[in-house]
């Protein structure tokens, strides 16, 4: 096969998580092209031996990483795992031989029937958001897989049938595969969301929907092999229950991501810098940069390589802060959050980040609110007009979202919290907040109509710009147009 080497066939029986990161390391670092296949059926397989395994097996007392609980992952199973994932690829597809030469680039006809292979070989129904349905181990023992866990799959069958061209493109919430021999072409291969028809062998929306969150304005994370296993490793998960994980599962995530970190394999891939930041602020490792630095390597990688597109590197630092009651720069990092979100039109496939600024505005900031309005410092961020400004740029950001777009974002739910916020602020330090307006900045998202103002709301911390023609001319008048929106909707309501 393929993906045995000698060496790895060496590091069989695996019996810890150790010899599993040395599996990696040789494919990483001494072979021309990692095996997806291969480290996805063996991390799979340890992930649910630790996570789903037999819950009353005798806890033994040992080394958690060296001998852990892992019972011995033999090659023979591994290689009966790897044979069959194999016969379903090359079955699927009779991969046209001339004079011995298989084609060197894959067509979107081949990707397709890779898609389909895993598609059509997949449980009839199952619970799709379940956990541990991610690797190949699932999809060839339980035949489940979650929507990434599809995506995957065909990058990877398309490695074993030698297709070198196929990688996996990731957005914030989505996942498909370029090919081709420039991977120009694009073509979705996994569903998204609930009860949406799966667009699998079309190419990726260039319409309206490019305009949505869901295609990060077409700056998607374009895989190389190695940023291939990554996102493996990022989709590990040492959920245990709810509410515990198993720390050798969890441990064998942050060893692996630093081992690609170090090999600068995620340099170009924010969210697993974020995933990384999150482990490590729950158990740092010696030694190495703190995980508020790992936040902020991947907002500038997010800056840097995806034009400023990505969300999620904001609400990665806005979490830490807010978990460790830095609030002043959680507000910040929240409104840097919504200044990329305002940048997009909001579509109904955009749910998940949409519930991911709910929380923010309606749970986690009344939250600072509360405990901040209950205490008495002179400290407290309701003295700091720089928080008020963050925050006026936090809501400014989702009504610009809304504007242009077919579906409404903000409704009654969403006035209450933010009315309640806003007069938290006394009138003098909101005076402070100085507003000022700029005129329209960069390629605006209304399709190249100017607005109907003629000016786009802009915000940094110390200035907030409303539209020159609205010209509220005070705070207080923004405080009242949202508490008539707040009535004239309560009254529809009613
Ligand atoms: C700040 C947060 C709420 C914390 N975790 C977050 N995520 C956890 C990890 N996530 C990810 N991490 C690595 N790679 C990918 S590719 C992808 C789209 C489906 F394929 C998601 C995702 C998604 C985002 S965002």
């Amino acid at each position: 096969m393929a993906g045995f080497r000698d060496i790895d066939r060496a590091l069989f029986p695996i019996k810890s998580i150790t010899s599993v990161i040395e599996i990696f390391k040789h494919h990483l670092e001494r072979t021309s092209e990692p095996d997806l296949a291969l480290l996805s059926i063996i991390v799979g397989a340890v992930e649910n031996s630790l996570t789903c395994g037999r819950p009353n097996a005798p806890l033994q007392i040992c080394d958690p990483i060296e001998s852990s609980r892992l019972p011995s992952l033999e090659y023979h199973t591994v290689e009966v795992l790897y044979n069959k994932f194999y016969a379903i690829m090359k079955g699927a597809v009779d991969v046209p031989v001339k004079n011995n030469a298989k084609p060197q680039y894959a067509t979107r006809e081949l990707v397709k029937k890779v898609s389909d292979a895993v598609w059509n070989t997949l449980s009839r129904s199952y619970y799709k958001d379940r956990a541990h349905l991610q690797s190949l181990y699932s999809y060839l023992t339980g035949n489940k897989l979650d929507c990434f866990g599809v995506a995957f799959a065909v990058v990877a069958g398309c490695q074993a049938l030698g297709f070198a061209d196929v990688h996996l493109a990731l957005s914030e919430d989505h996942a498909w595969v370029v090919f081709g021999e420039f991977s120009t072409e694009t073509a979705e291969v996994t569903w998204h969301g609930k009860g949406n028809e799966d667009k699998r062998g079309q190419e990726i929306g260039k319409g309206v929907a490019a305009r949505s969150w869901l295609y990060v304005n077409n700056k998607p994370v374009v895989c190389t092999r190695a940023m291939e296993v990554a996102a493996l490793v990022s989709a590990i998960n040492p959920s245990l229950n709810a509410t515990h994980d198993a720390y050798e599962v969890a441990y064998l995530q942050q060893e692996l991501l630093w081992l690609l970190y170090d090999l600068g394999h995620l340099t170009k891939y924010p969210m697993a810098i974020g995933n990384l930041g999150d482990l490590e602020e729950i158990s740092s490792t010696p030694g190495r940069i703190r995980c508020d630095i790992l936040f902020r390597e991947a907002i500038s990688s997010a800056r840097s390589y995806y034009d400023n597109m990505h969300v999620y590197p904001y609400t990665y630092q806005g979490g830490y802060f807010y978990r460790n009651k830095m609030y002043k720069e959680a507000f910040e990092s929240w409104a840097n959050a919504s200044d990329v979100i305002r940048k997009y039109n909001y579509s109904r496939d955009d749910e998940e980040i949409y519930k991911e600024f709910l929380e923010i505005a309606n749970e986690l900031i009344p939250h600072i609110m509360k405990v901040e309005s209950s205490g008495f410092s002179a400290n407290s961020i309701l003295k700091k007009p720089e928080c008020f400004a963050c925050l006026l740029r936090f809501y400014d950001g989702i009504c610009q979202w809304e504007e242009g777009s077919a579906t409404p974002v903000l409704h009654i739910g969403w006035a209450k919290p933010l009315v309640n916020t806003i007069s938290k602020f006394d009138s003098e330090v909101r005076a402070q907040v100085n507003i000022v307006c700029e005129s329209n900045t960069g390629d605006s998202k209304y399709d190249h109509r100017t607005q109907a103002n003629g000016n786009t709301n802009c915000l940094n911390n110390n200035n907030y710009c409303i539209s020159e023609k609205e010209n509220r001319s005070s705070d207080n008048e923004l405080i009242h147009a949202i508490e008539s929106k707040v009535i004239s909707e309560e009254s529809s309501d009613n």
